[in-house]
């Protein structure tokens, strides 16, 4: 291991495995790492019963550990805590605890409960401050076993919400999880059993793909990652969450003008659902496009500008292609002509220069399935962007006649999988849009974007982001257009990442009222979009 290895990773996840074999070397035959993870987890504890109750002397802490390093993790931490005055409970969901760590717990007074069930019980009926979550980490496999899911079975049932959709709000006591909440999907974020909750999650050196994936990183609270002085993996993450890097956004020069700016063709909006034309195109113009063309119905044109006059409602070279925003399937003619422009993305046609980048979205998504379901296939430029009843929807188009279905709860137990799939089948770029967005594109990690607030879950959020898209995708596709080439999708997913923060960030400052957080509207996000261009510049 060269003296440069990197030790703190704090926006990208490896697996379990890779995990393990990195820090080996260095942790056989050695308590001092676990020392210092035991530290970070206690001094997140002594700020959480700091927040909770104003200081940890006497404060009651329950602490779950299991028979690996994670639970030996907790027992390390739990003593800590009880030589700073808390009244600490172990529960052992193990008949072999790492006696080494046993011991300090215990030498440093921390109760080992005979009956750990009772343990828990006596906690609630207490009025318990803090619960040590250290029963499984990155050495699990598939649910909790019965032993340990008896343990958090009755503080589940003072969590509110059903098991699967709880959230840590709304209970009388903090939980803090050590490395990952245990009983998570280690490496692909998905929920085989119950959980408990977090507030807070303490994890070790790099992200775990269960603190990046829903469903299962929505159970994960606030997340810190700590350096403990050993390697990161070596080789590709298989999630990263881009949350600190300078996203990718354009910076015009004197020497720029609106075609060198990238021109938005948007085929957006229908007598039934205008409002979504006006949406996408706000959401274009607000995020640096050139230039948006607007191919709609007459009453969509009219409501675009009227509130958009610098929108064109004429045909003409585009560099990108939005399709599908409140477009009406219903509607045959209009459904040929984005098939024809889809074809053309596609490569099959003259309607707009082969292979160009397109934003394929709502009423487009069916279209695309067709064709890639008869032979065509896309490029990572083309970003296909369902929610998950839409994936579900083209994932089961493509499986073809008596295999397994896809339905809009498989997507959303496992939305990695159902977004890596999408990418795989399609070629394209999927965005799997949701809390966070999921990003897969052919050989590359996924890429979980965090979302804006739950208000940003709005109607015509989604049309705002395929216009953000598109100005973005048309800025990049000036550069592959100049060189003749088709992108890779490691020069196009920075290009989506950056639009999916551009609108999650509009989102939190559109909802921002006096430090809590209020309704909004789609256009609010769109309106906010040039503040959040700021801020992520701005790098804050
Ligand atoms: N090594 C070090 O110095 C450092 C390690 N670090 C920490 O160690 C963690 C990794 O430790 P680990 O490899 O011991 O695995 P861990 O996650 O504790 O779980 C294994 C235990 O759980 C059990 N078990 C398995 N599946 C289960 C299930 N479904 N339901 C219930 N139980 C289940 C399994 O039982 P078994 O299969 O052996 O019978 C075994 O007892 C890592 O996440 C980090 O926190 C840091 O402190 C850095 C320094
Ligand atoms: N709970 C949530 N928190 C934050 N953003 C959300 C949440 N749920 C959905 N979103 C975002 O809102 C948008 C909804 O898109 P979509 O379902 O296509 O809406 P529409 O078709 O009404 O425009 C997506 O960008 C999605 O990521």
């Amino acid at each position: 291991m060269g003296a440069m290895s990197p030790t703190l990773a704090a926006d990208e996840a490896w697996p379990a495995a890779l995990i393990a074999a990195a820090e080996a070397p260095l942790t056989a035959g050695t308590d001092r790492y676990m020392r210092a993870a035991a530290h970070a987890v206690a001094a997140a504890a002594l700020h959480e019963l700091g927040e909770h109750r104003g200081g940890a002397a006497g404060a009651r802490v329950l602490a779950l550990a299991g028979g690996g390093h994670n639970g030996a993790d907790t027992l390390l931490a739990a003593a800590a805590l009880a030589r700073r005055g808390c009244a600490v409970s172990a529960a052992l969901a193990t008949d072999h605890p790492l006696p080494g760590a046993l011991h300090r717990a215990r030498a440093a007074g921390v109760r080992i409960a005979d009956s750990p069930r009772e343990a828990v019980g006596g906690f609630l009926e207490a009025g318990g401050d803090l619960v040590l979550d250290g029963l499984t980490g990155i050495g699990a496999s598939g649910g909790l076993r019965p032993r340990a899911a008896a343990l958090i079975a009755p503080l589940l049932d003072r969590t509110a919400g059903s098991a699967a959709g709880a959230r840590a709000g709304g209970r009388p006591f903090r939980v803090l999880a050590v490395d990952l909440p245990s009983g998570t999907g280690v490496d692909d974020g998905t929920l085989p059993g119950p959980v408990l909750p977090a507030d807070r999650t303490v994890t070790f050196t790099c992200l775990k793909a269960a603190l990046c994936l829903p469903p299962a990183c929505r159970l994960a609270g606030r997340v810190e990652v700590v350096d403990l002085g050993l390697p990161v993996p070596q080789g590709p993450p298989i999630v990263v969450r881009p949350t600190r890097s300078r996203p990718a956004l354009p910076s015009p020069g004197p020497e720029d003008h609106k075609y060198t700016r990238g021109v938005v063709g948007l085929w957006a909006g229908s007598e039934s659902y205008p409002g979504a034309g006006l949406l996408a195109a706000s959401g274009a113009a607000r995020a640096g496009a050139g230039m948006v063309r607007l191919h709609a119905p007459r009453r969509v044109e009219d409501l675009v500008l009227a509130a958009r006059p610098e929108v064109v409602p004429a045909p003409g070279r585009c560099q990108a292609a939005v399709l599908g925003p409140g477009t009406d399937p219903a509607d045959a003619p209009r459904a040929v002509e984005l098939r024809t422009v889809l074809s053309a993305c596609l490569g099959e046609g003259a309607a707009l220069r082969a292979g160009a980048p397109a934003v394929i979205d709502a009423g487009a998504l069916p279209l695309l399935a067709d064709l890639v379901a008869r032979g065509g296939r896309c490029g990572p430029q083309h970003l296909l962007t369902p929610h998950a009843g839409e994936a579900a929807a083209v994932l089961s188009a493509l499986a073809g006649a008596g295999r397994p279905d896809w339905d809009r709860t498989r997507v959303e137990s496992d939305p990695g999988r159902a977004a890596l799939r999408l990418s795989e089948l399609t070629g394209a770029t999927v965005l799997l849009k949701g809390s966070p967005t999921l990003i897969a594109s052919p050989g590359r990690p996924l890429c979980s974007v965090p979302a804006g607030p739950g208000w940003a879950g709005t109607a015509g959020s989604g049309d705002v982001l395929a216009g953000i898209l598109g100005a973005l995708l048309a800025g990049a596709a000036v550069a592959w257009e100049e060189g003749d080439r088709a992108p890779g999708a490691h020069e196009v997913v920075p290009v989506a990442a950056a639009a999916v923060r551009l609108h999650s960030r509009a989102g939190r400052l559109a909802s921002a009222q006096g430090g809590l957080s209020a309704p909004i509207v789609a256009m609010d996000i769109a309106d906010a979009v040039p503040r959040a261009w700021a801020a992520l510049l701005a790098g804050s």
